[in-house]
């Protein structure tokens, strides 16, 4: 389609053969972006060099793509999002999704898609890999759905599925590389991904909500990037890293029971109200930076060779 025509021809002039028709596509989450460094012969070349992208606002997320390969032997050409763009930026669903449009265009058939993400369960604690199974929107349910309009082109579907759009075999490559690289069994999590709009936090009753209706783990990303992916035909894994806990057992204490504490006489333990930053989002995904980059790297190499 015209709409990639230039970019296509942007990257044949920056990019060696080999690099120009990747298999595999990544998207780096906030503070993710070294993941792109378990790629060789890394060539970055900025959004800004490439139509139809817009800017990465968010702390924590370049604004490049990075083309290298990952593997033994000859590699598997891969293309990352060092960045991505989100709906609270100000950015409309289809410039959010393009550059998953594009990869598609250029090849790409299997696409890791990564996140950090809030825990609803204190049985995911922070630091744990979750390995997405299923998601939550809101937003697709009521009205913000990437899909809204004409179909794309005339061959892409008007209705599309999602039953099936955690891919299975990518899933059980995500925990195979795990064990292979001699990862704990609490390393990784399955779970359901919950998308809200964001850039607001979860009230603790929105969490509690969020958990009670079956999330495991909530963020502000990644949905609308899943549904081009189906869109396009993309197999799709979505490894979502927990950085911090939303649902936090006995944190809220009642006033009431501390006015009537006080009265009494009893001394009052006050709980103290627990609160998120994106700094501290950043900070753990600094942390488990390579944990993540060892098996997005072990997983990609055990893909089939086309
Ligand atoms: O989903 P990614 O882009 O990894 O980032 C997550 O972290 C940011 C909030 O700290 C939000 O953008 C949320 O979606
Ligand atoms: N909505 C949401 N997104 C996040 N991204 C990282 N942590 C969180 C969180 O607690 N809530």
């Amino acid at each position: 389609m015209d709409v990639f025509k230039s970019n296509v021809d942007v990257l044949s002039k920056l990019l060696p053969p080999h690099l120009l028709a990747p298999r595999v596509g990544i998207v780096c989450g906030s503070g993710l972006s070294t993941l792109a460094t378990c790629m060789r012969g890394i060539v970055e070349i900025p959004y800004n060099d490439l139509e139809g992208f817009v800017h990465s606002t968010v702390p924590g997320h370049k604004s490049s793509l990075a083309f290298g390969l990952i593997g033994e032997g000859e590699g598997v050409p891969v293309v990352a999002m060092l960045g991505r763009f989100h709906p609270y930026e100000g950015h409309v669903l289809s410039s959010v999704v393009y550059p998953i449009r594009l990869m598609a265009h250029l090849g790409v058939k299997d696409i890791i898609i990564t996140n950090a993400a809030g825990s609803l369960r204190p049985s995911i604690p922070v630091g744990t890999i979750v390995v997405i199974q299923d998601h939550i929107a809101l937003p697709l349910l009521t009205g913000l759905n990437p899909l809204l309009g004409p179909p794309f082109s005339p061959k892409h579907a008007r209705f599309v599925p999602l039953s099936d759009a955690y891919s299975r075999p990518l899933r059980l490559a995500a925990f195979r590389a795990a064990h292979a690289l001699g990862l704990e069994r609490d390393a990784l999590a399955e779970g359901t991904y919950t998308w809200v709009s964001g850039p607001t936090y979860e009230t603790p009753a929105e969490g509690r909500f969020l958990r009670n209706a079956g999330g495991d783990v909530v963020g502000m990303s990644t949905v609308p990037e899943v549904v081009a992916a189906r869109d396009e035909g993309m197999n799709v894994l979505v490894l979502s890293l927990v950085t911090n806990l939303v649902v936090i057992p006995d944190g809220y204490r009642s006033v009431r029971e501390e006015v009537e504490a006080e009265i009494a006489g009893q001394s009052i333990v006050r709980a103290p109200t627990p609160t998120v930053s994106h700094e501290e989002v950043l900070s753990v995904g600094k942390q488990k930076a390579d944990v993540m980059k060892s098996l997005v790297a072990e997983i990609i190499g055990r893909l089939p060779r086309a």
